[in-house]
């Protein structure tokens, strides 16, 4: 048969079946509807019509397509508008399912398990793929770079499809014949949620969030934190304090991270919190590091002078994981710790709605960590840092919320032997003797005591790193003498 010949006998075909459409529109829509109303008629009769045939004719995933071009010309005539994406959807045999990285204002952990497994499903039929290597790792981590990813369970096509919705909305979207509609949403999601948390699990490392100022935040409460890969070396082993009080901190945590099944038998919410308290530079922020590479808990570290009220607080802490830390250092700076109560001085009553309004108030952080957060947030821990106990409100700093009190304090001889083995991998000296002595008499804090410990020039050997401490000891035990000396003057 001829070219020619195919294409008129194509083009009959088509004409029959639009004759029979216009037959019906004509002869029964029109008479009853009017002129509009059958032109409307047309149009639907048509699009059915079409889809049914594209659904026959073409392969699953050029038919959504172009349902999907269809959805979006349909949509910009004003009568289609309403309902075109409802027909469609009826008449299509597809359903979908779609995952939001962010739900109800809250990070949706099945988005990220579903991006792990689509992720992890390479082979050689996979023809885009990207490959990174982290620090510290000997491998390289290779990806599957595909938006559409086809999959296959128990004989069941399934297709994924990545997309961003608007400027910054995140969405896996999930496709697949309805009459699969049992072992998708029964057995299919539950296994590719799992399967994606359990590589999530085994490639995991230990991220430090830090919130972003909310004038930068966006709509959908993404950007609310950043991260990096958090590779502080500090562990319990390192820390220099007094091995009774680190042990019971170890066994503390420890109790905490396998004591599920008890926080659930007492109906408490899973969540801990410590109060490290402690002169400048005797190792809080360095204790914080050892309990998330103890515990492989993530970091939120709280900046809260970057925010501007109780509301962003609220946000900040409902973006937050679950297996992590969130810590508020210096907690007597960043907040107004009278709380609603400290409004005293105010003159105009404007003004103390617009601080009430405005701030970010002990009331209202206290609210939030007893009250719903409680409900929500599971397998948390708090930790705040002050260099100042006495001017913490006692209400922050009652048992049942700061459930530890931890006191970091100035370096004495048995913090100093650990030091000593991590910087100089000493164990005993003959100069040690001095040492605990002089110690024992200065304050001198631990981050003091490494840093005279610390082989500046390359040559000093183990005999002249202790001796400049004891330099150092000495000096400070002079300044202290002449500054008593000076104050007795002064008093005279
Ligand atoms: N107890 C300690 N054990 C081991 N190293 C310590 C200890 N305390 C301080 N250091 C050393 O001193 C440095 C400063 O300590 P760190 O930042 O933890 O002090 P801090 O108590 O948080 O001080 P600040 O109150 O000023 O924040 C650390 O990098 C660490 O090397
Ligand atoms: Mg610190």
């Amino acid at each position: 048969m001829s070219e020619t010949k195919v294409q008129n006998l194509l083009l009959e075909k088509k004409k029959s079946k639009r004759n029979l459409i216009e037959i019906f529109m004509g002869s029964i829509v029109k008479p009853m509807f009017g002129d509009n109303l059958a032109t409307i008629g047309t149009n639907i009769g048509g699009l059915l019509f079409l889809i049914e045939t594209l659904r026959r004719y073409f392969p699953r995933q050029l038919t959504i397509t172009i349902q999907e071009i269809l959805v979006s010309i349909f949509q910009r005539l004003p009568f289609f508008k309403k309902c075109s994406e409802k027909t469609l959807a009826f008449f299509s045999p597809y359903a979908q399912i779609r995952f939001s990285e962010i739900e109800e204002y809250r990070y949706n952990y099945a988005y990220s398990a579903i991006k792990t497994y689509l992720g992890a499903q390479v082979n050689s039929q996979v023809k885009n793929l990207k490959a990174s290597q982290m620090k510290g790792r000997k491998s390289l981590d290779v990806k599957r770079d595909d938006d559409k990813v086809e999959d296959e369970y128990e004989g069941v096509k399934i297709w994924w499809e990545v997309l961003k919705l608007g400027s910054d909305v995140n969405v896996c979207k999930l496709t697949f014949h309805r009459s699969n509609w049992e072992i998708v949403t029964g057995s299919y999601l539950k296994y590719v949620v799992e399967e994606g948390k359990s590589i999530e699990e085994r490639k995991k490392r230990i991220k430090l969030h830090m919130n972003n100022p909310s004038a930068n935040w966006e709509m959908l409460t993404i950007n609310l934190w950043s991260n990096i890969d958090f590779e502080h070396p500090a562990t319990f082993e390192t820390m220099a304090m007094d091995p009774k009080k680190k042990e019971e901190i170890i066994n503390d945590l420890l109790a905490f991270r396998d004591g599920e099944e008890y926080y659930k038998k007492i109906g408490k919410a899973w969540k801990r919190g410590y109060l490290l308290h402690g002169p400048p530079g005797t190792g809080k922020s360095t204790m914080i590091a050892a309990m998330a590479n103890l515990m492989s808990y993530s970091i939120f570290d709280l900046e809260l002078t970057s925010i501007g009220n109780n509301w962003e607080l609220k946000r900040l802490l409902l973006g937050t994981s679950s297996k992590s830390i969130i810590v508020i250092e210096d907690i007597d700076c960043s907040l107004d710790l009278t709380g609603e109560r400290g409004v005293k001085d105010e003159s105009s009553a404007e003004k103390k709605k617009e601080k009430k309004k405005n701030a970010v108030t002990l009331s209202g952080l206290l609210n939030f960590i007893d009250g719903l957060w409680s409900a929500c947030g599971q397998e948390r821990i708090l930790v705040f840092t002050t260099n100042h106990l006495g001017k913490l409100d006692q209400a922050l700093i009652r048992r049942g919320r700061m459930d530890m009190h931890i006191e970091l304090s100035y370096c004495r001889f048995e913090a100093f032997k650990i030091l000593a083995k991590n910087y100089l991998n000493l164990d005993s000296h003959i100069l040690f003797g001095k040492i605990e002595c002089l110690l024992e008499e200065m304050n001198m804090t631990p981050a003091d005591v490494a840093e005279n410990l610390m082989v500046k020039d390359g040559e000093s050997d183990v005999d002249g790193t202790l001796k400049g401490l004891i330099r150092a000891l000495e000096q400070m035990k002079l300044n202290q003498n002449s500054n008593e000396q000076q104050k007795d003057v002064n008093q005279v």
